[in-house]
């Protein structure tokens, strides 16, 4: 079969204008005035970032999405994308499983308004790796960063906390999952694109690693400190309710895919009105201070100890 029949069963269908049809050395992209391209880019590695008994169709649409919430997180809007497949040679997947994984991104690519480029199909001997390349817009000079947080801002997040740390475990059968709600955050999360945050906030980023250490990026950064308030984290109730024995997985585990922003006190009022408009929840959950570094603090104020702040490959 060869990969070049695999490319035009499971991908050509994908690509959109610029994409020569997948049949030519490059793509092109098409840039409107008064606009700046956005890129980012991230991987997926079977047993990493995702289980091979994962629904190919999610996990699709999982690294899709992963993306978008890196577009969410600058205030950019979605265009197009590239697509790298490192395909093992020691097991097999099947032309079902690759069906269902295109299904996935074409559904998503439907809803979010961007398609495929092109990208790259390889094999070894090694996991399934998948690699997405996105390209958004940003109107120029509007694209949201993580150095601008300022002493005094507030810390806020979208959505709820720590449900997708818990569904991995729920996927790997150590946890229950009644309600199937910590699986389907492990495996779908929900980026926050469409949110017009540019003069609002003063930083943003997405939370990909953990809330801790994605507010220390977001510290280091701006040289401040911020202070979280584990008691205010949002979370639904099969995450709060969860054993005390997932406590540290639910508060680091990271997978959330949420929007972490900081906003000074005369922007808090606009910052919920836009979040209101678009249905998406907003929690104030620290505060931006004088200094370094970040603490997650208890009810009594004391500073919860972790001997360490969030995910780390290696
Ligand atoms: N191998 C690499 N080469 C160049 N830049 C990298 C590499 N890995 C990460 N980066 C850059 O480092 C920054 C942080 O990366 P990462 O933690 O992966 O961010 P994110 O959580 O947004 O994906 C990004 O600007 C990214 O482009
Ligand atoms: C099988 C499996 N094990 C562990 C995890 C948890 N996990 C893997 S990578 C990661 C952090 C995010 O991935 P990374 O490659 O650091 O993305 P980036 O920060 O670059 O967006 C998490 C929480 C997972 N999603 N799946
Ligand atoms: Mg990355």
């Amino acid at each position: 079969m060869g990969e070049f029949d695999f490319i035009g069963r499971h991908f050509k269908s994908l690509a959109g204008e610029g994409a020569f049809d997948l049949r030519n050395d490059g793509a092109v992209i098409s840039l409107t005035p008064n606009h700046e391209l956005v890129v980012s880019t991230d991987t997926m590695v079977e047993n990493r970032h995702f289980l091979p008994f994962d629904p190919p169709k999610t996990i699709g649409q999982k690294l899709l999405r992963c993306n978008l919430s890196d577009l969410a997180a600058m205030g950019a809007e979605p265009l197009s994308y590239t697509l790298n497949v490192t395909v093992p040679l020691s097991h097999k997947y099947s032309d079902e499983w690759f069906k269902a994984f295109a299904e996935g991104l074409a559904e998503d690519q439907k809803r979010f308004k961007l398609f495929l480029l092109g990208g790259d199909t390889t094999a070894s001997d090694g996991p399934m790796v998948f690699t997405l390349t996105i390209f958004g817009r940003v109107s120029s000079g509007k694209a949201l960063r993580r150095d601008m947080a300022k002493e005094d801002d507030s810390v806020w997040v979208t959505g709820t906390l720590g449900a997708a740390a818990l569904g991995l475990h729920a996927r790997l059968k150590e946890l229950d999952d009644p309600s199937h709600l910590l699986t389907k955050a492990y495996l779908l999360p929900e980026p926050r694109l469409g949110l017009s945050l540019h003069g609002i906030v003063s930083a943003c980023m997405d939370i990909s690693d953990g809330v801790l250490q994605d507010a220390n990026h977001i510290a280091e950064e701006s040289g401040v400190h911020i202070d979280l308030y584990e008691s205010e984290l949002p979370m639904i109730e099969a995450t709060r309710n969860a054993p005390s024995q997932w406590e540290k997985t639910r508060l680091l585990g990271g997978d959330d895919y949420e929007l972490l922003l900081t906003c000074p006190k005369d922007k808090e009022d606009d910052l919920v009105k836009e979040c209101l408009k678009h249905q998406v929840k907003i929690t104030r959950i620290g505060r931006v201070s004088k200094g370094h570094g970040v603490q997650m603090l208890a009810k009594n104020g004391q500073p919860i100890k972790f001997d360490k702040l969030g995910w780390q490959h290696f």
